[in-house]
């Protein structure tokens, strides 16, 4: 009953298994501890007793736990990063707030180098050597930071899977809902949605956001293309209430992503609402789709394998998770990237000409530029949405890997990861490196011609690019299985918006005030927005 063997028996357990049963927790952490105060009764009577308790083994628990996580037999012990990082991830979750986590690893990889120590047991790289050790097919699966979003952790999206062949399995449907003669099926989605958001803008008075807009855009683009309509924003406004919701809900999510363990805990806490609001959204639009059957092949039509490519269909509860994980996935990354790129372009106005004269030129006035035959032709579009996914990639902190627990150690390029421990590549770090993109700070579109050799690099200029630095759409097996929905969406909306309107910024606004604005919710946010004044083109 010694209470320094009892506390050393905790730890190890909660090393080993990371208990997350609420009754096993509260074993540990309560009632082990209770039940020693009664040896204690007799000095420091039937009140004090309890507490004191309860201090001793919490006081011996967490130097125990402080003291393995900085002292050399850590096996993280020979990276370098802030000591109080060391010791726990709610170092990085405070220095994170307010969307800041995003500069705050870009400085510890300017202060400390290509890897760095972000928690107790996970590292960070900025390292393009890694990015196929880690990720690719060889490489490490997920790591349990998606699992944060799981509130109810028995039906997950594909997202928060982390077995291997597991996520092999479930990624399938989504595959064959991606494929190149599924995407046709999507272009008419696109083409009605571009159409009324085009008519829209040119009917409103004065300045506008226009990353708003396109927000209602891809959120509209996203219904229709998961649950085969329910969704119509840029008509009707947020009648729901759901597209606002997911606009202000973002705050404090990243605290489950470092501390996942607190999905078990969170039914109280403030993400829980969203996701059941979010939840109860994706079970009516399930029920509704299931009850209407399809119309279109859209996602749900294979998710739920009515194309029958299947030999079981999934239960309902799957299914909403997965179209949930849509919503999410599909609407704000596409919306993020397009205001990103339109702030850029238009805080540059030479390259909106540009851009414009491209779209000219495949897309004279009266030529349909829906048809995506010309997209390939189209390096200047394409520049400009690059460079947006560039400077600002959606996911900025990467995505987390980690060995398969009770597998063993893994070697990742040069470095290795311990069994227990998570690594992830810093998007926003690597594409910013100016080892592997010169002026890596600046938007510059031409950089992408330049690589492709149409262009020649500035004069004295000591061309740096680096394509496999290149990765906002992730790597490997679990990378993003709508980038291709992805890219035709943003390239269809683009050319058709610039045919037929002409932007300009808000007089008067200071563009550059917008980068400040850019978090790090594990999703990119941008609060500011894109003020414009809009007219149609003669
Ligand atoms: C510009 C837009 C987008 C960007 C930059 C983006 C980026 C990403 C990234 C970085 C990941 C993490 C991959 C990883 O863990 O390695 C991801 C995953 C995912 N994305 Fe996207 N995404 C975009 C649009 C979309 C769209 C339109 C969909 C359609 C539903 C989508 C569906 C998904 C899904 C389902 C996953 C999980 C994949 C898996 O676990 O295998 N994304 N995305």
């Amino acid at each position: 009953a010694d209470p320094d063997a009892s506390t050393q028996v905790c730890h190890l357990i909660f090393k080993k298994w990371e208990p997350t049963y609420v009754p096993a927790v509260a074993l540990l952490l309560l009632l082990l501890p209770l039940s020693l105060s009664a040896l204690l009764i007799p000095h420091y009577g039937p009140l004090l007793a309890p507490l004191f308790a309860l201090a001793t083994y919490h006081t011996v628990l967490l130097t125990s736990i402080s003291l393995y996580r900085i002292l050399p037999w850590h096996p993280l012990y020979n990276y370098p990063g802030p000591f109080l990082a060391r010791l726990s991830k709610w170092w990085i979750v405070w220095k994170g707030r307010n969307g800041r986590q995003h500069f705050y690893m870009q400085e510890l990889h300017n202060l400390y180098g290509d890897i760095v120590r972000i928690g107790p047991n996970e590292v960070s790289i900025r390292d393009v050597g890694a990015v196929e050790p880690l990720m690719g097919t060889q490489g490490l699966p997920r790591g349990p930071s998606a699992g944060g979003q799981a509130l109810e952790p028995p039906v997950s999206g594909l997202i928060i899977i982390r077995d291997p062949v597991e996520h092999a399995r479930r990624r399938r449907p989504w595959a064959r809902a991606f494929s190149t003669a599924a995407l046709k099926e999507y272009e008419p989605v696109v083409v009605k949605r571009a159409t009324q958001l085009c008519e829209q803008l040119a009917v409103q008075k004065g300045s506008i956001d226009l990353a708003m807009w396109l927000s209602l855009f891809s959120y509209d683009v996203m219904g229709d293309i998961v649950f085969g309509g329910g969704s119509d924003l840029i008509v009707n406004g947020d009648s729901d209430g759901v597209w606002s919701m997911l606009q202000s809900a973002s705050g404090g999510q990243m605290a489950y992503y470092h501390a996942p363990w607190l999905a078990h805990y969170a039914k109280r806490l403030p993400m829980a609402p969203m996701i059941k609001k979010l939840r109860d959204f994706a079970t009516d639009r399930a029920a509704f789709r299931y009850k209407n059957g399809a119309k279109t092949k859209d996602l749900f039509y294979y998710l739920s394998n009515e194309d029958e490519a299947e030999k079981t269909s999934p239960d309902m509860g799957q299914v909403i998770s997965e179209g949930m994980l849509a919503t999410v996935a599909a609407s704000d990354t596409t919306a993020t990237v397009l205001g990103n790129t339109f702030w850029n372009i238009l805080r540059y106005p030479h390259y909106y000409k540009r851009l414009q004269a491209e779209v000219d030129k495949y897309y004279p006035a009266g030529e349909n530029a829906f048809d995506t035959k010309n997209h390939s032709k189209m390096v200047f579009l394409d520049a400009v949405l690059n460079e947006a996914l560039r400077l600002y990639p959606v996911i900025p902190s990467g995505s987390q890997r980690a060995p398969i627990p009770g597998k063993g150690d893994r070697l990742v390029g040069p470095y290795l990861i311990p069994d227990g421990t998570q690594a992830r590549v810093h998007f926003w770090s690597l594409q910013r490196d100016p080892r592997y993109f010169s002026q890596p700070e600046t938007y510059w579109p031409e950089r992408w011609l330049i690589a492709e050799g149409l262009e020649r690099a500035p004069e004295g200029e000591l061309f740096a690019h680096d394509a496999n630095a290149f990765i906002p759409f992730s790597f490997g097996p679990e990378n993003c299985v709508g980038k291709n929905l992805a890219q035709m969406e943003m390239r269809m909306v683009c050319c058709y918006l610039v045919q037929n309107l002409e932007f300009e910024l808000e007089k008067g606004w200071d563009p550059a005030g917008r980068e400040r604005a850019v978090e790090d919710q594990f999703v990119m946010r941008v609060r500011d927005p894109v003020p414009v004044v809009v007219r149609r083109r003669t």
